[in-house]
């Protein structure tokens, strides 16, 4: 057995005993959420809004399951629903239909013990900048309710796991680069064990260096963890890379769900960016100029 083996067994003993056993992540069985956009015309006043409203379906009688040790992406044209399944699976929106579970937790009843298990990872990495790689995991273990001293040896064995050395380690988040800083992200994402990480187009903006350093640092993960990863990107190639199987979302539904060369295979085509056209209609070209239009 390899010493990662060993790793990532200790650390699936180290799993809470509370946390049901099963090999999926995240069921969602027809889960709907609507949403009420004014329309446009109709009356409105200074500070709030009189007219009429019309409703959106913004997540349409979703299901899909993702299972445990997973790198699952979401792809989908702008407004199509993926930040609000997003928001749904880490219980900051609730759903107005359907059984939605993470790790076994019903998101209606158990966000509080959702919420543990969950980390975002976003371009915007939201961490103190002034402090350290160290000092910043350190923090994440305190409140995740880890020990002192619990807290210190995760993060050290994280860090060193995941190659980034000492001197790094202690140096402050603002001196490193973007990718290093984004790494940093990802590693404190895993404080936690499981972990459901959602990593929100994690290497948007980064030079070409960086985001394969990023991109291999995933894949490191994903050998020595016990992560699942829901990935948004804007980035064909990365998606295929990283993703075991992808959804594509349009107008709030699954219009396929598969592995990247069984979605290549069910259009018969060798392109991701083709597979994208022929299911959504929309070219990925024009997905990512609606985005720098934002
Ligand atoms: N709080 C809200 N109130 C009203 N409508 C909303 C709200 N949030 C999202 N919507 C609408 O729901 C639809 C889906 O939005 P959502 O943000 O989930 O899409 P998205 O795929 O994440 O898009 P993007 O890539 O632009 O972030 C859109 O039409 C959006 O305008």
């Amino acid at each position: 057995m390899t010493t990662q083996t060993i790793e990532k067994d200790s650390e699936q003993a180290n799993r809470p005993s509370d946390l049901p056993e099963s090999p999926v992540a995240i069921s969602c069985r027809q889960i709907s959420k609507t949403f009420y956009e004014p329309v446009k015309g109709s009356r409105s006043w200074k500070n709030g809004f009189l007219g009429r409203k019309r409703p959106l379906k913004a997540v349409d009688q979703v299901s899909f399951e993702v299972f445990q040790g997973e790198v699952f992406g979401l792809l989908g044209p702008n407004g199509s629903g993926k930040s609000t399944l997003i928001r749904l699976l880490s219980t900051l929106l609730l759903p107005d239909s359907g059984r939605l579970t993470v790790f076994g937790y019903d998101v209606s009843k158990d966000q509080h013990q959702i919420r543990r298990f969950i980390n975002r990872v976003s371009v915007e990495a939201s961490f103190f900048k002034k402090l350290s790689a160290m000092e910043n995991l350190r923090y994440a273990a305190r409140i995740y309710g880890l020990p002192q001293e619990e807290g210190r040896e995760k993060a050290l064995s994280i860090l060193s796991r995941l190659g980034i050395d000492q001197e790094k380690a202690h140096t402050s988040l603002e001196n490193l680069s973007r990718g290093m800083q984004q790494k940093v992200a990802i590693a404190r994402a895993l404080m936690t064990s499981p972990t459901l990480v959602l990593l929100d187009e994690p290497t948007t903006g980064l030079d070409p260096k960086s985001k394969r350093d990023v991109q291999e640092f995933v894949e490191e993960v994903m050998d020595t963890h016990d992560a699942t990863i829901i990935l948004t990107t804007h980035d064909m190639d990365e998606a295929e890379r990283l993703c075991d199987r992808i959804a594509i979302i349009d107008h709030g539904q699954i219009v396929a769900l598969d592995t990247p060369q069984g979605l290549k295979d069910h259009v018969g085509t060798n392109s991701m960016e083709e597979v994208f056209f022929r299911l959504t209609g929309k070219s990925w070209e024009d997905v990512l100029a609606d985005e720098n239009h934002e």
